[in-house]
């Protein structure tokens, strides 16, 4: 690792290093805390996404003309897009309260009608994770969320009857990494399908602008510009590259984050030029190195590199995929000629690589979604 500061670790630095410093998109319950302090309160400070944000802010204004609370609100896409932000967001806006549950968390459909039957009228329920929901429970959903009303089933067997029951008049906001995995009938009950796409750098900037000035960090243009870059256009990526940035700057230099400190820091970090970090670099590695390329299954390239194939699937690849350094196709993962430059291995002649395949379409930079589908 180059470390032109010539640094030896400190507790402060230790802190980020030990705990395997990842510049993955998922969230740990620690940097939940840190977020919400970060987390925008209202549409006017949601930066990005234009298109979901003028949408939504026109779905929630004629709703709020109408008196009646909005169309059920779906958000999809890549982790730590802002998609819970936005739900609380959505509560806000509306001055409404946000009960927030997780399509795990709900394992009988009991618990998803008591939930119901305790909204209050114009309540927001926000449900994580949707397409993780049980079965029994999406369909009790379906019927609360076009018409208010859930059967609840007293007894067993044949002696069991069904009591209809009105619930309040309430906007369910869904978010899911996986749209893919959302059930027909379930996702034509969202009147709003809102699709996260990745930041751009300046959009990025932004953000972390934003939170420097939140947490009390100077920063210069050319040192956000440069953790920018290499956020994997994802926010919360940028206010975690942003804090152990800080932690260097502070420990090691006078607190200011200029280009110089964040590339220093960066490089300790083992965060690359295009953010990828250990994680991303061994997957694209096993795939390059044990499997000549791919084309290979994930369940066999996530025990190469020792990750569960969703995390696989759902942290790493959305990101190689728009990097253009890996593709998803029938046959299983492959990589580019992107992926053997960035790795430093000279391409191979006729081995799996992207290109000399017939028929797979090479799309850098495509909407996420369609590669959630793949
Ligand atoms: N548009 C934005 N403007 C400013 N900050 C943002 C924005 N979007 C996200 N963030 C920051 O990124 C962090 C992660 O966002 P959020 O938790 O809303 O993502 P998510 O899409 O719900 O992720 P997950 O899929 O992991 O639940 C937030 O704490 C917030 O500070
Ligand atoms: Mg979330």
């Amino acid at each position: 690792m180059t470390n032109p500061f010539d640094i030896p670790m400190t507790a402060e630095l230790a802190e980020g290093y030990g705990r395997d410093f990842s510049v993955s998109a998922g969230a740990g319950d620690e940097e939940r805390v840190v977020e919400s302090a970060l987390r925008p309160h209202s549409l006017a400070d949601f930066i990005g996404q234009p298109k979901v944000a003028r949408q939504l802010d026109l779905v929630l204004e004629g709703a709020k003309r109408r008196g009646r609370p909005p169309d059920h609100v779906l958000l999809s896409g890549p982790p730590g897009l802002g998609k819970t932000s936005l739900a609380l967001i959505i509560g806000s806006e509306l001055g409404t309260s946000v009960k927030i549950t997780s399509g795990p968390a709900i394992e009988r459909s009991g618990d998803l009608a008591a939930m119901l039957s305790n909204l209050a009228p114009g309540d927001v329920l926000f449900i994580d994770e949707i397409h993780r929901i049980a079965r029994p429970a999406e369909e009790l959903l379906y019927m609360a969320m076009e018409d208010f009303r859930v059967d609840v089933v007293v007894g067993k067997g044949p002696g069991a009857t069904a009591i209809p029951l009105e619930i309040s008049p309430f906007t369910l906001v869904g978010a899911t990494t996986r749209a893919g995995l959302l059930t027909g009938p379930l996702r034509d009950r969202f009147g709003f399908v809102g699709q996260m796409e990745f930041y751009e750098p300046e959009e990025l900037q932004r953000v972390l602008a934003r939170s420097a000035a939140l947490l009390g960090v100077e920063l210069t243009d050319e040192g956000s510009a440069e953790i920018a870059g290499r956020s994997r256009g994802t926010p919360r990526i940028a206010n975690r590259l942003l804090r152990r940035v800080r932690d260097f700057a502070e420990v090691k230099a006078d607190g200011r984050v200029t280009r110089e400190v964040a590339r220093a820091a960066l490089a300790l970090y083992d965060v690359d030029e295009l953010g990828l970090d250990r994680l991303d670099r061994s997957v694209l590695d096993a795939l390059v190195t044990k499997f000549g390329g791919g084309p290979v299954g994930v369940a066999t390239l996530a025990v190469a590199v020792g990750e569960e194939p969703h995390t696989v699937e759902e942290v790493c690849e959305p990101f190689l995929v728009r990097a253009g350094l890996l593709a998803r196709t029938p046959r299983g993962r492959v990589a580019t000629e992107a992926a053997w430059r960035h790795l430093g291995i000279p391409v191979p002649r006729g081995a799996g690589v992207l290109g000399s395949l017939p028929g797979v379409p090479h799309t850098p930079g495509s909407s996420s979604e369609t590669l959630f589908d793949a």
